[in-house]
């Protein structure tokens, strides 16, 4: 049987023009070879890439051929996960791939790019290096029992202590960050019929997503758009307005609206200014544990002036219709997601990583309060490396089959 390739072999790292044929030796491509002889290859193992022209059918026969030649296609985040494995990529990195592959804008690319190059990952071992510095002193001070006191009442342990928690600081701030702007902003629209919801998600969406009229229940379903801000994802849900339902329908929306609040990171509550009701019973009816953003819509008919409105700092007062204060209140929503879209420091993260800062720096938090309460150092050595073993599961050193496998099945493609 006649083999997929014809010509010399490959020079390895080299760009090269090669015939592809099928099984009777009939053309079917003509296209590029690239040859990485392990170890130097993305994953570490030998790769020949076959490059045809591209199009579905040419690709699919390229592809048959090859899988009749004992090849497979890739499970998803497999290349990635070989490189893993592999050593060539640290998890973090392996998941930066997919969020660079996946991202929806040029900052979320960039952010993606930066922790692929190693960005985040240099600043988890930079604190887990700190933290190793410590705990090999604080161990030394256990080894000599009789200078323990002296040791451990250094103020050198305080020193390093306060420089950890900085560090911390630092490190779960720009990780936050990072995943803002993978995961974006869920925000739902909500208030009174006629408030305006819909006239402002078509302003933030920027075209007619939404049946605007001055009839009050208009909207019925629960309608998303998404579009970004700088770079920030923003998920808009526009809802029924608010009601003792006047029919079957619309109480199904009111109940869908309800349901929507729930997995949303704020509220933008729509008050038409013209409208006399108190909004008390309104903002009662919302779930607790959510930010309310009050937003005063129809200033073009009260006159009242765009921009921050009430004690609270919790309100805003725009038009939808004219557009009047909806920039500032975006501005508003980004400060509060602790967005700044030209931070060249951001970093793509998940809350997996959010979470490991987080329990690592609770073991810490724990440490430091038993060396004040004990005055002995086995505690906080332990802490301390605990708090190692949290950070070390963000770059892999520390993982289960059972993550593993969840990271890598959620690539979208094989890469
Ligand atoms: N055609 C093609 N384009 C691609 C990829 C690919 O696999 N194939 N990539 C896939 O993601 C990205 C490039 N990533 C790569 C990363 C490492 C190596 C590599 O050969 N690494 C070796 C040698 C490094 C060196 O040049 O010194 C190594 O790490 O040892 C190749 C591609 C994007 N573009
Ligand atoms: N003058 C003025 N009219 C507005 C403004 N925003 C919305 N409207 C009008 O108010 C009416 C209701 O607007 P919608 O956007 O449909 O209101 P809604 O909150 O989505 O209403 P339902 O879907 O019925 O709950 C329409 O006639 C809009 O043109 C505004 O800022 N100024
Ligand atoms: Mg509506």
């Amino acid at each position: 049987m006649a083999q997929i390739l014809t010509g010399k072999p490959p020079r390895p790292r080299y760009a090269q023009l090669a015939r592809f044929q099928d099984a009777d030796g009939q053309a079917i491509d003509e296209g590029l070879l690239l040859y990485f002889p392990a170890p130097a290859s993305y994953t570490g193992e030998d790769v020949l890439e076959i490059q045809g022209h591209g199009g579905p059918v040419i690709m699919d026969m390229l592809l048959q051929r090859t899988i009749a030649l004992g090849a497979r296609p890739a499970r998803p985040g497999e290349f990635s996960e070989r490189a893993f494995l592999n050593d060539k990529l640290d998890l973090a990195q392996a998941e930066a791939v997919a969020d660079l592959i996946d991202a929806g804008s040029a900052q979320a690319a960039r952010a993606a790019g930066r922790s692929l190059s190693g960005a985040f990952s240099t600043a988890v071992h930079d604190l887990v290096e700190q933290l190793i510095e410590l705990r090999l002193f604080v161990e030394a001070a256990i080894d000599f029992p009789e200078e323990e006191i002296d040791f451990l009442s250094d103020e050198r342990i305080e020193r390093q202590l306060a420089a950890i928690n900085e560090a911390f600081d630092t490190l779960s701030q720009r990780a936050e960050q990072g995943r803002v702007m993978r995961e974006g902003l869920t925000l739902v629209l909500a208030g009174r019929p006629n408030a305006g919801k819909s006239s402002l998600m078509n302003r933030l969406a920027g075209h007619d997503a939404a049946i605007v009229t001055d009839i009050p229940g208009t909207t019925r379903d629960v309608l998303r758009e998404y579009v970004h801000l700088d770079g920030l994802p923003l998920h808009l849900i526009d809802t029924a307005g608010l009601r003792q339902a006047g029919d079957a329908v619309e109480e199904e929306g009111v109940r869908r609206a309800r349901a929507a609040m729930d997995g949303a990171d704020c509220i933008l509550l729509l008050i038409d200014e013209t409208d006399p009701e108190p909004v008390d019973e309104l903002l009662q009816g919302l779930p607790a544990q959510l930010p309310v953003i009050q937003v005063h819509n129809k200033i073009d008919l009260s006159g009242k002036s765009p921009g921050p409105r009430g004690a609270s700092g919790r309100g805003f007062a725009i038009s939808a219709k004219t557009g009047a204060g909806v920039d500032a209140l975006i501005e508003q929503l980004k400060a509060e997601a602790g967005y700044r879209p030209s931070g060249e420091d951001l970093f793509m993260a998940r809350r997996r990583h959010l979470d490991a800062i987080d329990r690592a720096r609770a073991h810490v938090d724990a440490g430091q309060a038993e060396l004040q309460e004990t005055r002995a150092g086995e505690l906080l050595a332990e802490e301390l490396r605990l708090a190692q073993q949290a950070l070390n599961e963000i770059t892999g050193e520390f993982t289960s089959d059972d993550l593993l496998g969840r990271i890598f099945s959620s690539f979208c493609i094989g890469k």
